[in-house]
């Protein structure tokens, strides 16, 4: 368990807090003996200050080196890298840094794919630039990446963004791809982004109601939502948490290279949870798990994954999912990108 000091940011339980995270993922093109856990813990402080965080924890499988961040969380595979932040962070400032690093120390000349997304901001104008216009987002990505493509999912004040790069059919990349097609490998990640959430739920996220971040795991019942995780969790003073999951090594049942990673927001004005795992359990199991955890008023829910990954197929049971729980599907759309599938929808209670 994390075991550092607590970071304490006001003395009341409910300022604004931008909860909402800019998520940025980076597959690099398989290299032998290349692995981006050869950047050191201090070049990765050194980027993390261009984004305006910190490392608050640590923790590691064989397959990924797992940080939680004073703003959400950092996890780093042999060739996968994923930064998630909320607040007032911004992520995209330090991409030049990362690719320069993954060049330079890991190894990695090439990127193979990007995908960077977040829900709409509850408070866009108080965000740094890029941040604080998709437009200038997708901007500053195309001056990196060239060959991106925008999306913007949902109905005006709960739109879903995305970027990621277009698709390889008829490239010199996909021609690679076929000669090579060990480089790919099965893939999915579920991620529920959940707002307007149960008071009583995330009172247990207060200094005032749960003494360590280990009872507010318990009490919650996140220790029990994916089992076989190792859990590195944190508590923020007065409220607030942020886990990362990663699978125990040689674990019968979860393949390594597993993590979930939750943050929490439980200031009453703008609570906000996030959820998000690459584990290859039907998602509409897991959704119902997680709803009635955090039992949201509203939520956004992704799943991204590889043809041949198991939870490819599963991941269209999603469209029966607006019969339960009383949940009404607001939004529901099914995309194909290069070499993944991507299903996004949008839910919201049935007015009481
Ligand atoms: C880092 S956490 C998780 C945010 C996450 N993106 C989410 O899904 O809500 C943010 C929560 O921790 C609280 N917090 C307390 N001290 C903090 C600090 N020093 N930095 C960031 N958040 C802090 C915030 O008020 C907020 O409730």
């Amino acid at each position: 368990m994390a075991s550092t000091e607590i970071i304490s940011n006001s003395e009341s339980n409910d300022q604004f807090f931008e909860g909402v995270e800019k998520l940025i993922e980076i597959w690099f093109t398989p290299v032998k003996h290349a692995d981006l856990r050869k950047i050191s813990r201090q070049q990765w402080e050194n980027v993390l200050k261009i984004v305006r965080c910190e490392i608050i924890s640590f923790t590691q499988s064989e397959q990924v080196d797992a940080y939680v961040l004073s703003e959400s969380s950092m996890f780093v595979s042999r060739r996968r890298w994923i930064l998630k932040t909320c607040g007032k962070t911004t992520p995209l400032r330090c991409v030049r840094a990362v690719l320069q690093l993954a060049m330079e120390t890991a190894g990695y000349p090439r990127v193979e794919n990007v995908f960077y997304s977040r829900r709409e901001f509850a408070r866009p104008a108080e965000q740094l630039k890029p941040h604080d216009n998709f437009d200038s987002e997708v901007e500053l990505l195309d001056s990196f990446f060239g060959d991106g493509r925008a999306y913007i999912m949902g109905p005006e004040g709960d739109c879903w963004y995305l970027y990621t790069l277009l698709p390889l059919e008829g490239t010199v990349a996909a021609l690679e791809k076929e000669q090579h097609p060990q480089s790919s490998e099965p893939d999915q990640t579920i991620e529920i982004l959940m707002s307007d959430l149960d008071p009583a739920v995330m009172d247990i996220f207060t200094r005032a109601t749960s003494a360590t971040a280990a009872d507010a795991t318990r009490a919650s019942g996140i220790d029990k939502l994916i089992p076989g995780m190792v859990i590195d969790d944190y508590l923020f003073d007065p409220c607030g948490y942020s886990m990362n999951g990663v699978a125990k090594d040689r674990d019968l049942e979860l393949p390594s290279g597993c993590y979930m990673t939750i943050h929490i927001t439980p200031e009453p004005s703008c609570s906000y949870v996030s959820f998000e795992s690459n584990v290859c359990l039907p998602p509409d199991a897991l959704l119902a798990r997680v709803l009635a955890a955090f039992r949201p008023n509203k939520f956004v829910v992704t799943v991204f994954a590889t043809p041949d990954s198991p939870a490819a197929a599963s991941s269209r049971q999603l469209k029966q999912f607006p019969s339960v729980g009383g949940f009404q599907q607001k939004e529901a759309q099914h995309c194909r990108f290069s070499g993944y599938e991507l299903q996004y929808a949008l839910f919201s209670k049935f007015p009481s």
